[in-house]
């Protein structure tokens, strides 16, 4: 069995599966490495053969998860690293070293999918915006704050704006003003987010042309999955992991 891992900025993410395309074994969420590793304890550890990883993070930590799982489960762990080209797709940024390599396994993942221009958006702590056009060619893309940290700046900077999330937290199709602080905070947050990612839709028709396939993908996706000509992929960045770490 092969253990993935996407270590993101907030959140651990990671499944097991049998084989690239098989089923899934087990998945999940994890805030610190060492409740990860007792999660997969529990699991039963001798059946992981293989393990890879994707790391947004320092390589001071991602060293240390990586030595921290190698160690609980006696395999060798698989790191992405930068590349300027995999899987028929050319890496835009001037270093390529410098694109986040979460970025990098959607933007791999989503040609290897359509194999046509398209257009990848990440919404996780960060939103993220990719442009891939015909033969591959990924002309860069965007950062912006996702809406975790929308919201979290509000309240950190204002003195006024306090409220519970959990009794306001941001319901789909609710958008009406607001009639408390926390309605009017997630309400405003949420439109921000869709109307920004509808503007990065329509703004790509001018790199991208007409004709180009729309993914997302992260831990707010569901968000913007009702958008026009949206395809919703949860797993975009383990599926470019398989492959670059076949
Ligand atoms: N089970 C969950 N636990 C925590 N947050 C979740 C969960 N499901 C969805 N979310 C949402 O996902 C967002 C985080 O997304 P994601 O996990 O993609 O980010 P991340 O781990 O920080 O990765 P990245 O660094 O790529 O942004 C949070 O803003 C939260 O609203
Ligand atoms: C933008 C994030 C935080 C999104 O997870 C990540 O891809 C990252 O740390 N990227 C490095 C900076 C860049 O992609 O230009
Ligand atoms: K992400």
């Amino acid at each position: 069995m092969i253990l993935e891992l996407d270590c993101g900025n907030s959140l651990i993410k990671w499944r097991v599966i049998t084989t690239a395309d098989g089923p899934l074994v087990a998945s999940g969420v994890a805030s610190q490495a060492t409740n990860l590793v007792q999660e997969l304890l529990i699991l039963g550890v001798k059946k992981i053969t293989r393990c890879r990883l994707v790391s947004v993070r320092s390589d001071e930590e991602t060293g240390a998860l990586i030595d921290l799982l190698s160690n609980a489960l006696g395999v060798e762990v698989l790191r992405v690293c930068p590349a300027k080209e995999i899987a028929g797709v050319t890496n835009g940024y001037r270093d390529h070293n410098r694109l986040g390599l979460d970025r990098w396994l959607a933007i791999i993942a989503a040609y290897g999918m359509c194999q046509g221009p398209c257009l990848i958006i990440d919404l996780g702590t960060a939103v993220t915006v990719d442009l891939v056009a015909s033969g591959g060619i990924h002309l860069g893309g965007y950062i912006a704050p996702g809406i975790a940290l929308l919201r979290g700046q509000l309240l950190a900077h204002t003195r006024r704006i306090q409220y519970v999330p959990a009794e306001t937290f941001v319901t789909l199709g609710a958008i009406a003003p607001g009639k408390s602080t926390g309605e009017g905070v997630e309400r405003g947050c949420l439109i921000m987010l869709r109307s920004y990612v509808a503007s990065q839709i329509s703004l790509a028709e001018d790199q991208l042309g007409k004709d180009f396939t729309i993914y997302v993908t992260g831990g707010d996706s569901a968000l913007v999955a009702d958008l026009p000509g949206v395809i919703c992929v949860p797993d975009l960045v383990f599926r470019g992991l398989a492959i670059a770490c076949p």
